[in-house]
């Protein structure tokens, strides 16, 4: 039993929100039979229950909520706040192949000492209850509860604010299947902590983690509120490790205007965009209890923004070897006509062969392609002044290797490494959606 269980024996008065919950819905659990061997803790009542809350969720709240009046954005695209994608039964997590939303908070966890497979189970349970309420735009609890000592389970600041296409994305990191939870035997296949890698400067307090959420939104008290009561719920079995609120969204989905990073290109007009695709490099097919999931790689990425910010136009199309207005590949006119790598002039390739996109390209990494779904952003300024900011660069993928490919050449070659640092690091197993009555990683623990 861990301090947590204790915890909640001395608050009588806190409004367990999604605990209560899942609690009151324990009857209806979908297969009790999967759980009669467990040992059923309170929180394994949970984990038992969460189906039951997924199931009423679904049926209370299945509609769309409210229509609200389309925002224009300066990209030209309409924000509507009213969306929510499904939670239960996708198949897939939303928050891989869900077009990028405008902002996005990241957080990772380490799992608390003393924590057994049954109260990580129970955590994924409530975890996951509390993100099909998210998604939807409900609170994971009451936010005024009627009793004055009571405190609330809602933090309560997305109140009123519609769903806002939130999606809350978990991932699984080695660590989970080391020897501390007897999970061993289930660890997908291609997971294993990411080697040294050529120009990496990582600190140690922002990389790794057990788990990762990954919350992004329309709106960024949407995707913050999201994590913060994810974070409260999983208080007693999870401590944060690092975490990164990303704006911009710096990668676009099949049907967006490419977004800019802040070095003030065009990021993602190369991108993985269609289902074929999506099948060929970031689904996992065939692959046990992963099978409908992915690999997610989570680099954070300093940018030296008042050097690059002091270079001629010239070097830093150079740099990533297309133009900056247009994102043209150099030589090329419009943003979406295909890089010509072989192009010479004056006797010099007119992509520089130490390009960012010369090095990354999947014509010059036998075919290789990942998912970026990356995100803009800031720290304030540093120590000296200066402007901290970067890329929060999120990729997924059947393969770590393919990052490891692709990253090896680009940190040993990359013009771009002039004016970058790749300071924080991460990789994690995403799981599958759960079917409705079920939840994340459930398979795990059968
Ligand atoms: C290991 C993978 C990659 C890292 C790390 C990475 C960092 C990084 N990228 C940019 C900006 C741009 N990247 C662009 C293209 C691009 N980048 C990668 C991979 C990594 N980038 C790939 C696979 C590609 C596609 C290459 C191609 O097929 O042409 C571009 C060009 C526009 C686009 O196609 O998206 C930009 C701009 C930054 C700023 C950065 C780290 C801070
Ligand atoms: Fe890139």
């Amino acid at each position: 039993m861990t301090d947590s269980h204790e915890r909640q024996g001395d608050l009588d008065d806190v409004d367990h929100g999604v605990e209560d919950a899942v609690g009151a819905t324990q009857g209806s659990a979908a297969d009790p039979q999967q759980h009669a061997s467990t040992h059923v803790s309170r929180r394994g009542l949970f984990a038992m229950g969460a189906g039951g809350l997924a199931v009423g969720a679904l049926a209370g709240f299945g509609g769309t909520v409210a229509a609200q009046a389309m925002m224009p954005q300066d990209d030209g695209e309409a924000v509507d706040a009213s969306v929510s994608h499904p939670f239960y039964g996708n198949v897939h997590q939303a928050g891989v192949q869900t077009e990028p939303q405008r902002h996005c908070v990241y957080m990772t966890f380490d799992v608390d000492p003393g924590t057994t497979a049954t109260d990580l189970q129970s955590l994924f349970a409530m975890w996951s209850a509390g993100i099909a309420q998210l998604m939807q735009g409900k609170p994971v609890g009451l936010v005024q509860p009627p009793r004055a000592a009571a405190v609330p389970a809602d933090t309560g600041e997305a109140t009123d604010l519609s769903p806002n296409a939130l999606t809350v994305t978990l991932g699984l990191g080695p660590g989970i299947f080391d020897d501390r939870f007897g999970l061993a035997h289930k660890r997908p296949t291609l997971l294993k902590k990411l080697p040294a890698l050529p120009s990496d400067n990582l600190q140690a307090a922002l990389s790794g983690g057990d788990l990762s959420l990954q919350a992004c939104a329309e709106d960024p008290q949407v995707a913050y509120h999201a994590i913060r009561d994810l974070a409260r719920i999983g208080r007693g079995t999870v401590s944060t490790r690092w975490t990164v609120m990303g704006f911009g969204r710096a990668s676009a989905g099949a049907n967006q205007m490419t977004p800019r990073n802040l070095m003030g290109f065009k990021d993602g007009t190369r991108n993985v965009r269609s289902d074929d695709e999506f099948r060929q490099f970031v689904w996992l097919d065939d692959a046990d209890w992963m099978s409908g999931g992915t690999y997610q790689v989570a680099r954070k990425i300093q940018m030296n923004i008042e050097i690059w910010d002091a270079s001629g136009i010239g070097s830093q199309q150079d740099v990533f070897g297309r133009t900056k207005s247009e994102g043209a590949p150099l030589g090329e006119k419009k943003e979406f006509d295909t890089p010509d790598f072989a192009a010479t002039e004056h006797g010099q390739h007119v992509i520089p062969q130490n390009a960012h996109i010369a090095l990354a390209a999947h014509e010059n990494n036998g075919g290789v392609k990942i998912l970026r779904r990356s995100y803009n952003y800031t720290d304030g300024i540093n120590q000296f002044g200066q402007l901290d900011a970067g890329l929060m660069f999120i990729a997924y993928m059947n393969d770590p290797q393919h990052f490891v490919k692709l990253q090896t050449r680009l940190g040993s070659y990359d013009q771009l490494n002039e004016y970058i640092s790749h300071i924080g690091s991460a990789i994690f197993a995403v799981p599958p959606a759960p079917e409705a009555g079920h939840y994340l990683a459930e398979k795990l623990f059968s």
